[in-house]
Formats: C-alpha cells, structure tokens, sequence
C-alpha cells in the first residue's frame, strides 16, 4: 500500500507519517523543504518520541520523500499509483498544492481504475472540501464528472500536539503520545483504508467542532494569554493561575455550547476538557506560544476556533460570551513580529482602528452584540486588566 502525504512538518511525520507505517504503508512525503526531503531519502526512517515519562520510541521505517518544487512530476507519477492520498500542510497551503493533486488525479484517470479518498489533516472544518474545491476549480466539467466517480475528498479531524521541534536529529518527533483521527465516512469512496487509529464516522461535525472548539479554542487562548504576559511556553502559561482559570472559564462556554448542540453528556465533556488542560501542562512538552497563536488572522476567521463558538454561544446559548471575547480580543493584541499576520493585524489596528479591524477580519455584521464584547474586553486587557 502506497500513501502520499503532503507536508513532512510535525504532525506529517508526527502523527499520520506514523500511523501510516503502523498500519503497512509505504510512506513518499511531499513537501518544499529540501532538507527534510534530502535527509527522508537518506535515512528512509525517522524516529517519534513520545513526550511523557516513558520517552518510548518508534522507528518510522518505509519512507521516502519527493520535493514538489524541484520534482513536480514525480509527485503526479505518485498520485496516480497512490492507494490513499493525506495532507497536513495549512489551511493557506492547501490552494497551492491542489494544482498538482489535480494533475496527478487527471493522470491516474488514464492509467488507474482504483478509487483513491484524498484526506485533508488541517486544524478547521471542512479541510478536504475545500481542498475538492480547489482542485475542481482546475478541471473540465467533464473531468469532474470522472473525478466524482473515482474520488472521495472525506473530511477529517486530526488532534495530537506535536510543538515545532529543535532536536539535533531534524527528521526525529517529539510528540505527545495522545491521538485521535476521525474521518467522515460518508464522503469515501471506494474501501475503507485500513489505519489502526481513524475512527469513521457518518457524521463529523460534532467531531470536528468539539476538538476545535475544545483543543483549539483553548490552546489559542492560552497562547495570547501567554503571550500578553510575557511567557515563553504553553506549559508555563498554563502554570500561573490567572491564565489556566480564563482558559478553563473560556472552556466552559464552548463546554456549555457544545453540550447543549449535541446532547453531549456534561460530566464527560468535563472529563474531556480536563484531559485537555492536562495535555496543555504536560511537562515533557516545550510548545512556544508563538507556534500555538502562529496566523492570529486565521484564528480570527468566521469559521475558526475564536469566532465561530462565540457566534454559536450567542445564538443557541442566548448569553454573552465574556470569556470567549476576552480571549479574541487576546488574538487582535498579539504582536508578534516573527508572525506576518500578527504584524498585519497591528499595522490595520494602527490604521483603522479596532472595530473596522474586526469588522474586516471577523467578517462579524453589526448586529451582532460581539463587537461590542470583544472592543470592551480589548480595552480592559489594554490597561492591563485580565480578569
Ligand atoms: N502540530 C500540531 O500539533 C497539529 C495537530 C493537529 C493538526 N495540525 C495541523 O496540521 C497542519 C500542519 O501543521 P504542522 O504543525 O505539522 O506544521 P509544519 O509547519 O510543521 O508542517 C507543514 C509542512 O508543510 C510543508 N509545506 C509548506 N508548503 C508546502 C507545499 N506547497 N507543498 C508541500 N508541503 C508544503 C512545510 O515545509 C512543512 O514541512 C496544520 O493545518 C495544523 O493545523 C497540527
Ligand atoms: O495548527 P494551528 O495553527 O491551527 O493551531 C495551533 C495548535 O493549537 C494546534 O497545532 C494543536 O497543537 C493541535 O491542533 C492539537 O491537536
């Protein structure tokens, strides 16, 4: 069995890189890092590490990597012998690879009859919709007629915190040994592909939102909040207790919204949330703010982590969310110059001022009352107030 996945970065090698050896595939990773490519093709293994008091070890083997900049037409070759096609690029990145899925599909229709799923691992809802989007926009309409037929683009949520890694062997992973992989089933086509660790599922939203409006809603908030004091790590933002009782606060509503959309069980989704902050504490693992709050713009998205719980909270919860505005307005603060979207959001704050800036980013209207929320809440946070 032959997978291709594009993105040799963390959770790449980390987490599907892994699972996919585990379950008998050969791995080729796509990715532009000549160094991680050169140094897979070398080695064809690498090593994941799981942070906890164990530091067990897995030997990643059956792996090579092809570098779509320099060898585009390797990657279509592969494609069109692939048995399951994965990515875990970015949200921004997944436009800019889906010429060469696109190639490499219309390619596999004139010499392989076998249906492939092309499986997006990215941290938002609907990843490989919009991925099938993209790759549809550069098709014929007869095309997607065929590629209808062959080709499944199921949806998936992928959770395992895998923090960028500094080790001296650069294709080893440090990773947290916690994981879970839910994909929607009922966009496959064709068999099952059989990885120990997917859990199928008919319906992914409640899947999707929980882990991230849970996992990613609290890991963002701890990260600005980190940042606005000046810390370097989750873990130890997680350490003062004014940050973790926000957090856990900002995970009560996005509990009591989600319990309340999907008749979930509370005292389990509390256990849920605990298993969470505990994840975020977890002492084997150094995870910089800066890679957890990294493009605060797509943080900021109607659709993602910040705002779309916050908009939900308010229709279904009927309440205000406070805790969720205060960690967004955390987001429109963050500053970082090693982060192109936070600079950009601080230069149209500069410019525009905050509302026209949220407005602008948010994509909220005016009816909503989170403007006000949010600006309140910035305000507060801007004369030092946290609480
Ligand atoms: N790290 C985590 O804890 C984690 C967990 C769950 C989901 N995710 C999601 O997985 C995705 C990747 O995150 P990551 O942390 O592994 O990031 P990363 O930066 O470590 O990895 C991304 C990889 O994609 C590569 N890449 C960039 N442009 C490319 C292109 N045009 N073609 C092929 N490869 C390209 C990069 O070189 C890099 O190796 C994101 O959507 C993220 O939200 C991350
Ligand atoms: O990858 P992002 O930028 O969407 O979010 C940063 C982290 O919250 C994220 O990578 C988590 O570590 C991961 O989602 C855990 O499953």
């Amino acid at each position: 069995m032959l997978a291709v996945h594009f993105g040799a970065g963390n959770i790449g090698r980390g987490f599907i890189g892994s699972l996919l050896y585990q379950s008998g595939f050969q791995t080729c990773f796509v990715d532009v890092n000549s160094e991680i490519v050169d140094l897979l093709n070398e080695k064809q293994a690498y090593r994941v590490v799981f942070a906890d008091h164990s530091q067990e070890e897995l030997l990643i083997k059956n792996v090579h990597a092809v570098n779509s900049k320099s060898d585009p037409d390797k990657v279509v070759e592969t494609i069109a012998q692939a048995d399951l096609v994965t990515a875990a690029v970015g949200p921004n990145i997944l436009p800019l690879i889906s010429g060469l899925i696109a190639q490499g599909l219309r390619k596999r229709i004139q010499t392989n009859d076998q249906p492939l799923n092309i499986i997006a691992c990215e941290n938002m809802i609907g990843g490989s919709t919009l991925l099938k989007e993209k790759v549809y926009e550069k098709i014929s309409e007869e095309e997607k007629k065929m590629f209808n037929q062959r080709f499944g683009f199921p949806d998936a949520a992928v959770d395992r915190i895998v923090p960028n890694q500094t080790n001296e062997d650069k294709l080893m992973v440090m990773v947290e040994p916690f994981y879970e992989w839910a994909v929607d089933q009922t966009k496959m086509i064709g068999e099952k592909p059989k990885i120990e660790g997917i859990t199928f599922v008919d319906d992914l939203k409640p899947y999707i939102e929980r882990k991230l409006f849970t996992v990613n809603t609290g890991h963002a908030v701890a990260a600005y909040l980190g940042y606005y004091a000046g810390i370097k790590t989750i873990n130890e933002a997680m350490e003062q207790q004014g940050i973790k009782t926000l957090v856990e606060k900002t995970l009560q509503e996005t509990g009591l919204l989600l319990v309340q959309k999907y008749s979930f069980d509370m005292d389990t989704h509390k256990e849920y949330i605990a298993k969470i902050l505990s994840r975020f504490s977890n002492p084997y693992i150094s995870d910089d703010v800066t890679r957890v709050g990294r493009s605060p713009i797509r943080k900021l998205g109607l659709n993602d982590r910040l705002i779309n719980p916050a908009r939900q909270y308010v229709e279904i919860v009927k309440e205000e969310p406070v805790y969720l505005a205060k960690g967004i307005a955390t987001a429109f603060l963050y500053d970082y110059q090693g982060d192109d979207e936070a600079v950009e959001l601080k230069d149209k704050i500069n410019s525009q001022g905050l509302e026209a800036t949220i407005y602008e980013y948010t994509k909220l209207t005016k009816e909503t009352v989170l403007v006000d929320l949010i600006i309140n809440q910035f305000t507060l946070l801007k004369d030092g107030i946290l609480v």
